[in-house]
Formats: structure tokens, C-alpha cells, sequence
């Protein structure tokens, strides 16, 4: 029986007309039925590495159009909703400068969505009777301030014993006519901005409220979120944790907004403080759009915003199509773990029967770029953030296939792989030791086809924690202190969480009532848990002993190379015959040929079969120069505070560091390092310590 669902998020794009009209860097958009098109492409030019890669959005609105279609097409059926009860939202991401604040704020003479919809909904209220009143916000640092209140008063995120959210020292302002809106929103800044303020990014957001007498109805909700970009960018005004954290709550409201397009049953709200501030306006909503900006000369910041719209927007489509979404929506998520303890807790799942294993074999040649799409594409922060800048997007979805093909790998030669298992773990050993994050992955049968289950799995920090986070949970940091607020009763703000005694509110009615309510935790007690996760998980063996058994296994492998005899048929069929001709070869099983197709050539140590000694040690010492930086890439990604201050160099505070931005993006190379503060020279200096210590 076909379940008919609406997207919860609709996902469009809005193009910023290009600085530079003879410039060869722009977007292409394939509306296959023009303005009635469902379902537009986006891609990058053929100058660019993505090129090949189609993003698939539910619409875009090019320079072409006008803001004021876009309030026709997609906002005027919203406004209704508002007034019905229903709350909507408008968020606009993108990377910095994409044309975000344009958008939804414009100018005095070009009027933004927000101040679009102001106009429509005034007029709609005084036609109905109703009043409108408007709240406006910005979050920066994980705190909310108030921008009516002329002291950017600090808003309190509290959520209720029912889960409702309380902003507490939010003001909401009513509004009779536009100037008088236009006086609030465009006078902020002169008001509020000093000279002595610190460049920091922040999401700003407009609420419209929408009362009927004493009655609440719907609020609509306007995002414009920090512009996203690199953390690693060396030209940037900000400091790279400063945009590491403002990118590690893009991503969170990411998240939230693909489960719920794919109607996961979890929702991580708790990811940051904007996610838990916004958490009634988005589950309550008719809808929310999105609305990605893309400036027409592409960027490599633009391509990840992309990126991750087009995740969102499949993840809807998905949630419509397939009433049975979630194990595939846990294939995504299973290659999103975050935390390398998470990771390692993956079981494998190994399905045994060959005949499994034949129909994984066609399904894995016929998916293999299912999965790369599905794991570029489709993947949370964690794809992306692994992955800042195409180059890595790319080794990282390469990674991810290989830890797919290693996964199946394993499983078959857990079972009764016939042929050649000797090579097939000494691969294993070989390319378990150079991949930088270890991912192992569940795989188990979905229909006919392959699918990647994470059922067991927590799947990223979000669900993980919140798994022991109930709407009750109660938590302290030392490092937070509850604040003294005017109401007179003490409460908490970020990071702290305890049960409040009672709070007063005010009830629909306008009546006071009263609330046990308990204080949220946010983003930073996650980030705490997180680690306190991974430092359950950092029983693993320091790094040197790591790196220890590293050189034995691959002394060992360096003999057994040495040894290596494998009959010349088989050798062929392993290495270049696709598997029809290998099963020409009567000796060897579909297991067998499953194996030759999963075999990663690059990964495969040259045997000294054919190789001069000379060529075989220098590749063995590549090889093993590698592995080492593997594996100390490895150990920072994985390892607890604690641990990582046991590395030459490293103190409390780059430890600390290391912890944070890894957060964002886990160390992909050994340059990374320098975003700690450390110097080429510097970073070189460490490994060439580490590495020496093996020897002592
Ligand atoms: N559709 C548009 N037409 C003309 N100019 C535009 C358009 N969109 C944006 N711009 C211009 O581009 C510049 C950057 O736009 P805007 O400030 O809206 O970007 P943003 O994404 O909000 O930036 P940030 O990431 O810093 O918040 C501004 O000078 C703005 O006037």
C-alpha cells in the first residue's frame, strides 16, 4: 500500500548573479520542464573536479527571477498555514557572501523575503482581525541574543517536561505596519553594532508571530545562517575554531533537517543550540524551505552547501518513495559515525551463504557508484567535514568505497573464500594500516539488493547522545556556572543543565501558569560526551605500540611478500580479469571472484617476484612512511584528550584544539596539523620524534 507523505523540507536554490559576466567558473541548471519542473540538476563546469556530479534540488531560482516570485511560489502557501496554527520556516545557507542576508533582509530598496512576507501577513491579519508581532535574534557562540533589546539581552533556551521549547528574555514586539517592521529590522545594526566588537559570524533570525486574540497561532520563522566556509582557509578574518564552531552548527541544523525530511525517527535537535532553539518551529511546522544561496562562479564552499542540500532533498525524496527508508537511511548514516569509538563498536555483520554473497557481488559492481553517490552525497557533517575541499571530498568517498569493499571483503573471506586467503589478509593488514579513519561497516541484505545497515549503531554524536539524553536529563560542566537573571531566580545557560524548580510562563490565555521545566543541555555537554565516548574507547594502545606492531606486521608482511607464490592463472584473475573470465577458471568460486572484484590494485604491495630488491624496499618503505603517518593521523582523530597530550608537542591546549576542529573535520593529511598553530617545520618535528621513538 503506498503511503503518501509530503516532503517536510522543500530544498531550492537561489542564484547570485555573477561579479564577473566573462568569468568561465559558472553553475549550470537543467530544468527539464522549465518553471514546472519538479526536480532541477545543478552541476558544476567541466574546469571543475565535480564536474561529472549532478546535485539534485526540488527547484531553482535563477538570477533571472525575483525575490517576489519566490514569496509567490513558495511563501504565500506558508502564510496561510501561519495563520491556521502551523508554523513554517525559511532558512538560508550557503557559503559566505553567497547573497544570504539579501535575500532574507535585502535592503531599503530591494526588499528581502522576510520584509516581503511581513507586507503580506499585515495585510492578511488586519483583513482577519489578528495581530502579528515580531521577535528577532542572532546566535553566535552557542548564545542567543536578543536584537530588540538594546543591550542584546542573552536569551535562555529552556525546554519543558513535554519537550516544549521556552525562550526566555525574548522579546516580542508587535508590529501594525511595515515601517514600522523596517524601523526594528533595518535599525539594528546602527543601534547595536560597536566598533570594539569582535568580527564574529552569527545566524540571525526574524520570528513573525501570529496571535488571534489571546490565542497564539502559527509563527514564521526567517533564518539567515552564517555564511559556511573552510576552517583550514589561511586567508580567513576569523580564527579557525571560531569557523570550525560556526560550521559544526551549520551542520547540526543540516542534520535535523534531513531526518526530518527522511522522517528518521530520531531528530537530533540537541546538536547545538540553534537546532534546540529552533526545535518546536521545525517539528511543528507545515514546512520548511530551504533555500540554498549559490552564488553563479562557483566556489568550493558553494559546492559543500550543495552538497549538503542535495542530501537533504534526496533524503525527502527517499522518505516519499520508500515507506521502508530506514535501513537505508542507516546505510548513510553508518558511514557518518563520528566518533572512532563509535566506529569501532560496529559490528560486522557477516552473512555467510554464498549464495548472499553472489548476489552482493552483482550488486556491489552494479552500486559501486550508488554507494559513492550515496556516501558523497548523502552523508552528514562528518562526509563533508571529513572533507574540505574537493580533493579530500573525493579520497574521502574513495575511503568510504573502500571501507564498503573491505567490509565485504572481510566477509567473505570470513567464509569460505577458496582462493588466496593468505593475500587477502595481508591486504587488509596493509590497507587497514594507510586508511586515516577506520569505518567499519554492517552490511546486511535489503530486498534483493546490498544495504548498509547501522541498526545496532549509534549513528552520529546527535543520536548517540541523545540516547541517554532524555527531554529530563540533567547535567553540569564545572567549566559553566549557573547566571543571575532579572526574574530572580537562578538558572542555566549553555552547557549546564539542571532541573529548574518552577519557572512561570504564560499560558495561551495570557494566564500565568506554572512549569517544571528542565534546563537544556547543549551543544558544548554533547561535545563533552563525545569525548568522554571517546575516552571509554581510548583503552586502544598508545600510539607508539601502535606504531610498534605497525613496523612488526609489516616486517612480517615484507617476508611474506618474500614467500608470496600464487599460481600465475590466479595472479591474472585477481588482479585484472573482470569476474565472467575469472570464472572461466574452474578452480575458482563466486567467493573468489567476488574477492578479485573487490581487490584494490593501488593498496597491493609489489611482490619481489618480479621486483629488484631495490624496488621492493623502496616501495616498502613508502609504504611503511605512510602506514606511520596513518597511523598518527589515525591516533589524533581517535584519541582522548588525555592520550593526545602523551604526543611530543602536544600540550593541553593543542590537544584541546585537536579535539575541537577534528570535531568539524577530522586531520586528513599531516598539513592539517598547522591549524593547531604548529608551523610546517613544526609538524615535521613531531612525526620525526614519534617515529624515532620506535627505534629507542
Ligand atoms: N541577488 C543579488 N543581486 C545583487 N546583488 C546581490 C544579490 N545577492 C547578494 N548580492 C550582493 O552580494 C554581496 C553579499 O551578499 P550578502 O551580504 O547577502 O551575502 P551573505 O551570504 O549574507 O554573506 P555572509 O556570509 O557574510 O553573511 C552584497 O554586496 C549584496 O548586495
Amino acid at each position: 500500500m503506498e503511503t503518501r507523505m509530503t516532503k517536510m523540507v522543500r530544498v531550492v536554490a537561489r542564484v547570485k548573479p555573477s561579479t564577473d559576466p566573462s568569468s568561465t567558473r559558472s553553475i549550470l541548471i537543467q530544468k527539464p520542464l522549465g518553471e514546472d519542473s519538479e526536480s532541477v540538476s545543478i552541476s558544476f563546469g567541466a574546469q571543475f573536479a565535480g564536474s561529472k556530479d549532478l546535485y539534485k534540488l526540488d527547484y531553482c531560482y535563477e538570477e533571472s527571477e525575483s525575490t517576489d516570485l519566490i514569496l509567490t511560489k513558495e511563501i504565500k502557501p506558508l502564510i496561510s498555514s501561519v495563520f491556521e496554527g502551523k508554523d513554517a520556516n525559511v532558512i538560508a545557507h550557503g557559503a559566505r557572501s553567497s547573497g544570504k542576508t539579501h535575500l532574507i533582509q535585502g535592503n531599503e530598496r530591494e526588499f528581502g523575503l522576510a520584509v516581503l512576507t511581513m507586507s503580506e501577513m499585515l495585510s492578511m491579519a488586519e483583513e482577519r482581525g489578528d495581530s502579528v508581532s515580531v521577535s528577532v535574534y542572532e546566535v553566535s557562540q552557542e548564545t542567543v541574543y536578543d536584537l530588540l533589546d538594546q543591550d542584546k539581552r542573552v536569551v535562555t533556551v529552556l525546554e519543558g517536561a513535554q519537550g516544549k521549547i521556552q525562550l526566555k528574555g525574548l522579546s516580542q514586539v508587535p508590529v501594525k505596519s511595515l515601517s514600522e517592521f523596517q524601523n526594528l529590522y533595518f535599525g539594528l545594526k546602527k543601534t547595536q553594532k560597536l566598533s570594539s566588537d569582535p568580527p564574529v559570524k552569527s545566524h540571525k533570525g526574524v520570528m513573525i508571530h501570529v496571535t488571534s486574540g489571546n490565542a497564539n497561532l502559527g509563527r514564521m520563522t526567517f533564518l539567515d545562517m552564517a555564511g559556511y566556509e573552510d576552517s583550514r582557509k589561511q586567508n580567513s578574518a576569523l580564527a579557525p575554531l571560531e569557523i570550525a564552531r560556526i560550521n559544526k552548527s551549520i551542520y547540526a541544523l543540516q542534520n535535523v533537517m534531513y531526518a526530518l525530511n527522511a522522517n528518521e525517527s530520531h531528530v537530533p535537535y540537541r546538536e547545538s543550540k540553534l537546532t534546540r532553539m529552533l526545535k518546536d518551529c521545525l517539528q511543528g511546522c507545515k514546512r520548511t524551505l530551504l533555500i540554498t544561496c549559490l552564488p553563479r562562479e562557483f566556489s568550493q564552499d558553494s559546492f559543500y552547501m550543495l552538497n549538503l542540500a542535495s542530501r537533504i532533498c534526496l533524503g525527502g525524496n527517499r522518505a516519499m518513495n520508500n515507506p521502508t527508508k530506514k535501513k537505508i537511511n542507516s546505510l548513510e548514516r553508518s558511514f557518518s559515525l563520528t566518533s572512532a569509538a563509535q566506529r569501532r563498536q560496529t559490528p560486522l555483520t557477516v552473512s555467510a551463504t554464498s549464495k548472499k554473497q553472489t548476489v552482493l557481488r552483482g550488486n556491489v559492481t552494479e552500486r559501486k557508484t550508488k554507494i559513492n553517490t550515496a556516501v558523497s552525497a548523502l552523508k552528514a557533517r562528518k562526509l563533508f567535514g571529513e572533507s574540505n575541499d574537493l580533493g579530500k571530498c573525493k579520497n574521502n568517498s574513495k575511503k568510504m568505497e573502500g571501507k564498503a569493499r573491505m567490509a565485504l571483503k572481510k566477509e567473505i573471506s570470513t567464509s569460505k573464500v577458496v582462493l588466496n586467503s593468505q593475500i587477502s589478509s595481508y591486504k587488509e593488514e596493509v590497507c587497514s594500516s594507510s586508511i586515516v579513519t577506520n569505518s567499519q561497516s554492517s552490511l546486511v541484505e535489503e530486498d534483493s539488493g546490498l544495504a548498509f545497515s547501522s541498526s545496532t549503531v549509534p549513528m552520529e554524536p546527535s543520536s548517540s547522545t541523545s540516547e541517554f539524553l532524555s527531554s529530563e536529563a540533567v547535567e553540569t560542566t564545572d567549566k559553566d556556572s549557573p547566571k543571575e537573571h532579572e526574574s530572580g531566580a537562578t538558572y542555566c545557560d549553555d552547557a549546564f543543565a539542571e532541573k529548574a524548580p518552577i519557572v512561570v510562563e504564560r499560558d495561551d490565555n495570557n494566564s500565568v501558569i506554572e512549569e517544571d521545566l528542565t534546563l537544556v543541555i547543549e551543544g558544548e555537554n554533547l561535545d563533552k560526551e563525545n569525548n568522554s565516548l571517546q575516552a571509554n574507547e581510548t583503552a586502544s594502545p598508545p600510539l607508539t605500540m601502535r606504531l610498534r606492531e605497525l613496523s612488526n606486521n609489516l616486517k612480517s608482511m615484507c617476508k611474506f611478500s618474500d614467500q608470496l607464490s600464487v599460481p600465475e592463472k590466479y595472479q591474472t584473475a585477481l588482479t585484472e580479469s573482470p569476474a565472467e573470465e575469472a570464472s572461466e577458471h574452474s578452480g575458482i568460486t563466486a567467493e573468489a571472484i567476488v574477492s578479485a572484484e573487490l581487490r584494490t590494485p593501488e593498496k597491493t604491495m609489489p611482490s619481489s617476484i618480479d621486483c629488484s630488491p631495490w624496488k621492493t624496499y623502496s616501495a616498502h618503505s613508502s609504504k611503511l612512511k605512510k602506514s606511520v603517518v596513518g597511523e598518527y593521523l589515525k591516533f589524533i582523530n581517535t584519541a582522548g584528550k588525555e592520550d593526545l597530550k602523551k604526543l611530543k608537542g602536544i600540550g593541553d591546549k593543542r590537544a584541546a584544539s585537536i579535539v575541537e576542529l577534528r570535531e568539524e573535520s577530522p586531520f586528513s593529511t599531516i598539513d592539517d596539523l598547522k591549524c593547531i598553530g604548529l608551523s610546517a617545520k613544526q609538524v615535521k618535528g613531531l612525526l620525526k620524534k614519534e617515529i624515532g621513538e620506535i627505534f629507542e
